[in-house]
């Protein structure tokens, strides 16, 4: 069911500095900062030959990923992000397995404007994970 590792995301607490450092000190090609107001993020993507960051910052008063920054003040691995080809498949599966889909459910559509899910940490490990359906 899962394929490629589409992204890995690390909330941080200064956006401009974590592109700063993934553009001039590590050379990496960094996109300009994006707000997902649905997401309740900032996203900006570092690109990698075989992968992506996604370096996220809390954006708004409900932002998912506040208590995570709070709890990690100097940021961290969030999440990390698989493709599937059939994301609905891929939820059937996952839930007639006992998985919990967070939210209600619905797949939303995510950064790269392809739906996405997430499925609930204590069910993966303790590692939020997240899936994108790789065909639009
Ligand atoms: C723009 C879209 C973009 C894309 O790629 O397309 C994105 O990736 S959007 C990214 C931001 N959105 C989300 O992360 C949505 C899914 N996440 C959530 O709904 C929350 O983050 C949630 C429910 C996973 C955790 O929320 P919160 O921290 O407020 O809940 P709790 O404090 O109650 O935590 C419950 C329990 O889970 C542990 N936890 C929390 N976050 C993580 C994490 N990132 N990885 C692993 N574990 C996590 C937390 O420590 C609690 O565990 P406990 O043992 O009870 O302390
Ligand atoms: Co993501």
């Amino acid at each position: 069911m899962i394929g490629r590792l589409n992204h890995v995301a690390i909330v941080v607490p200064d956006l401009d500095a974590a592109a700063s450092l993934y553009r001039n000190t590590f050379g990496a090609t960094v996109s300009a900062a994006k707000d997902q107001p649905a997401h309740g993020v900032t996203t900006v993507f570092v690109r990698l030959d075989n992968t992506a960051i996604e370096l996220l910052h809390p954006l708004g008063a409900d932002s998912p990923v506040a208590k995570f920054l709070e709890r990690n003040p100097s940021g961290g691995v969030h999440h990390v992000c698989y493709e599937v080809d059939d994301i609905y498949a891929a939820r059937d599966k996952l839930k007639a397995d006992g998985m919990r889909v967070l939210g209600d459910g619905e797949p939303k559509i995510g950064a790269h404007d392809k739906p996405i899910l997430f499925l609930h940490p204590k069910d993966t490990n303790g590692t939020l994970v997240e899936l994108e359906q790789v065909s639009a």
